[in-house]
């Protein structure tokens, strides 16, 4: 089984490139080995590499730029994506791919699951909805994975923003009323091995999965647990843990509106799996002895 891996460099890249080696021939490819916003050579590095199962990292992730870039949101989130699913669809390869909470408007008081009608309230969720549309019209055969909040000690994110803001002042404000499962490139990566391993031997069918960590807090709840565990192992934060302060999100005016339920149900998957996702918690503390 040959493997083409698509942004290998992001935080589930640098992770897939360890779980994907053991199962098969594997090429990864970072952005000097593949430009998305050039649908030419998408389409040319597809045909050449043949590969049997097509695992795509990449995304326009930069939510509140892609506000004032919907089209170079659109580029890498739709078009690409939607020439790795014709190429699929074409040759019978499977696509694996990856979406988020933001496709869903955030305003249900409980977990979304699978079918649940989505609402995308920013333009990187528009472009992520189109992608997942532009997979399920080509009819190929493809894993798409909905996460949410995504970290890992390689690359930027929220809790090693929240840690350098903690060693620099004394006071944070940080958003309360959004809540979520912060979820490790790491979970992501080996839970995606264990899906395509289960889908080559038919224990597993194609479509859209939620896959997140288990449990859910609030962008502050995160950020207090990780200072805290932070400190405990002794980084260098400056910050008082009663000066981590709750606000409500129109305090913390962006361009891009997020959802404030962004909770996933992963029961489809766990059950189809037979997995115990883990506790965010166990993820945040492993990040936290990485860094420290
Ligand atoms: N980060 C998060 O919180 C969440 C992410 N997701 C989804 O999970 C998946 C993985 O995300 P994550 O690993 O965090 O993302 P990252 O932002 O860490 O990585 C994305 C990668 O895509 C590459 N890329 C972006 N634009 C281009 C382009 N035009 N040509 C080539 N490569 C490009 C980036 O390259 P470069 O480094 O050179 O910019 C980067 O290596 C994505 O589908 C994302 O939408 C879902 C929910 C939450
Ligand atoms: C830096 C900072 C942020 N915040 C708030 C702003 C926002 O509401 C929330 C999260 O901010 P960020 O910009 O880090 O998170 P954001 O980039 O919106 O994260 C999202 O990324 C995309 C790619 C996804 O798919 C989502 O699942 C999600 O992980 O925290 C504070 O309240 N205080 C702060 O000091
Ligand atoms: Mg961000």
């Amino acid at each position: 089984m040959k493997i083409l891996l698509i942004g290998k460099n992001g935080q589930v890249g640098q992770e897939l490139q360890r779980t994907l080696l053991p199962l098969g021939e594997l090429v990864a490819l970072g952005r000097d080995g593949l430009d998305l916003g050039d649908l030419a050579a998408v389409k040319q590095v597809l045909a050449q590499q043949g590969a049997d199962v097509i695992v795509n990292a990449s995304a326009y992730t930069a939510v509140d730029r892609a506000e004032a870039d919907e089209t170079g949101a659109l580029a890498v989130n739709a078009a690409a994506v939607a020439a790795m699913a014709e190429y699929a669809s074409a040759h019978g390869a499977l696509l694996v791919h990856y979406s988020t909470d933001y496709v869903f408007d955030g305003d249900k008081d409980s977990p979304y699951v699978e079918d649940d009608a989505t609402a995308p309230q920013s333009a990187y969720g528009r472009s992520k909805r189109a992608g997942e549309e532009a997979i399920l019209a080509s009819g190929c055969r493809a894993l798409v994975f909905r996460t949410s909040w995504v970290f890992s000690a390689h690359g930027g994110n929220f809790i090693k923003t929240m840690l350098r803001l903690a060693g620099e002042r004394d006071s944070l404000n940080v958003v309360a009323d959004q809540i979520g499962a912060p979820t490790s490139a790491e979970l992501i990566a080996d839970v995606t091995a264990l899906a395509l391993a289960a889908y080559r031997r038919g224990a597993l069918a194609g479509g859209i999965y939620h896959l997140t960590a288990s449990g859910a807090t609030s962008w502050h709840g995160l950020a207090s647990y990780a200072i805290e565990r932070a400190r405990a192992r002794g980084a260098a934060i400056k910050v008082d843990p009663a000066q981590i302060k709750p606000i409500p999100t129109e305090a913390y005016p962006l361009p891009a509106k997020r959802p404030k339920n962004s909770r996933l149900d992963t029961s489809k998957l766990s059950g189809a799996l037979d997995l115990q996702l883990p506790d965010w918690k166990i993820h945040v503390d492993r990040l936290i002895e990485q860094l420290s």
